[in-house]
């Protein structure tokens, strides 16, 4: 059976605020929140159907939108496929046109909203920038200038890869590093190949520690994990990781003659789950435009953000 079309728009104002509406009671997966959009008519395509949507809804014209994620999922009663864009840029205050309550709501007040049960990934996808940053110890007395350097592009999400250095080290790093990102308002994961002796924002799995993994990790705000194949990128779906980073997928410097996925696989493995998806492996910060357009969230980087 084929899934209902649907397309959904993340409207995002200048302040960073995201539109929410609440769906009517008689509808489909109604008294819940949603974001805003609807079924997409046979002869039109996904843009059109958004852009006739915000305009119906919330007299909103759309001026660019950008693929943000898809989602395949089956109600008891309906099998959907939500094709979800980022509508950063629009003209016209957005008005209740069908009577519906709407909010503008910070990202991280998403959470404090019940939404049809197909919406979490597209929170988590709304919540997440689309530059994910690695920061390696490769060069141990570069990674406080380095993490400056990330912090100062703007960057918001940042893993600490921190394979070489002694745990006393690390926890160091941690104190230093981790007051600095708060202050930028950019999110600390630390990879789950070292133990955290302090808090910071989450946890990035390695492959090996996700596939080890029954269930999701308590008290831990964002958990991301390291994917390679389906099988990986199912456990992280399976298990509620929160997103994703699958590599590589062009030929890099730091994994010389390492097997690639290519674009075309990419993009045939993201649309198989329902997970924002980061690229990374031969990335720049110009190849966001070509992940968008094959399904991922972003891209994941550990020299792009350092040159
Ligand atoms: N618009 C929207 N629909 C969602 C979301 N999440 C989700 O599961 N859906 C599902 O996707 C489908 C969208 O249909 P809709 O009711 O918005 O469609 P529509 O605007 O064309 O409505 P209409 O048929 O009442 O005119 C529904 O089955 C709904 O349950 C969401 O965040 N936004
Ligand atoms: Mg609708």
């Amino acid at each position: 059976m084929h899934p209902l079309q649907v397309a959904v728009g993340v409207v995002k104002n200048p302040e960073g605020k995201i539109l929410i509406s609440y769906r009517h009671a008689a509808l489909h997966q109604g008294g819940l929140w949603e974001f805003p959009g609807g079924k997409i008519e046979p002869s039109e395509t996904a843009e059109a159907a958004l852009a006739r949507e915000l305009k119906e809804e919330l007299n909103i014209d759309v001026v660019s939108a950008v693929p943000l994620i898809t989602i395949r999922h089956r109600y008891p009663d309906r099998f959907v496929q939500l094709n979800v864009f980022l509508v950063e840029q629009f003209s016209e205050e957005a008005e209740s046109c069908e009577g519906q309550p709407f909010k503008w709501v910070a990202p991280y007040e998403l959470d404090q909203y019940e939404f049809p049960s197909a919406n979490r990934p597209i929170i988590a996808a709304a919540k997440l920038p689309p530059y994910y940053a690695i920061l390696d110890d490769s060069a141990p007395d570069l990674l406080l200038p380095n993490l400056q350097k990330i912090l100062n592009r703007g960057i918001k999400l940042i893993q600490a890869r921190l394979k070489k250095l002694s745990p006393a080290a690390v926890a160091t790093f941690i104190e230093q590093a981790y007051p600095l990102c708060q202050r930028h308002q950019a999110v600390l994961l630390m990879n789950s190949a070292v133990d955290c002796p302090a808090a910071v924002d989450g946890i990035h799995l390695t492959s090996r520690d996700l596939m080890m993994l029954t269930e999701r990790p308590e008290n831990c705000r964002w958990l991301a994990a390291s994917c390679h194949n389906l099988e990986q990128l199912q456990q992280a779906q399976n298990i509620g990781v929160d997103f994703a980073v699958l590599a590589p997928v062009l030929p890099t410097q730091t994994h010389p003659g390492a097997t690639t996925l290519g674009w075309e696989q990419f993009a045939d493995l993201v649309a198989q789950v329902n997970l924002p998806v980061y690229a990374l492996g031969g990335m720049t910060e110009a190849s966001l435009d070509r992940v968008r357009l094959r399904g991922g969230q972003g891209i994941a980087a550990i020299r792009a953000f350092l040159d």
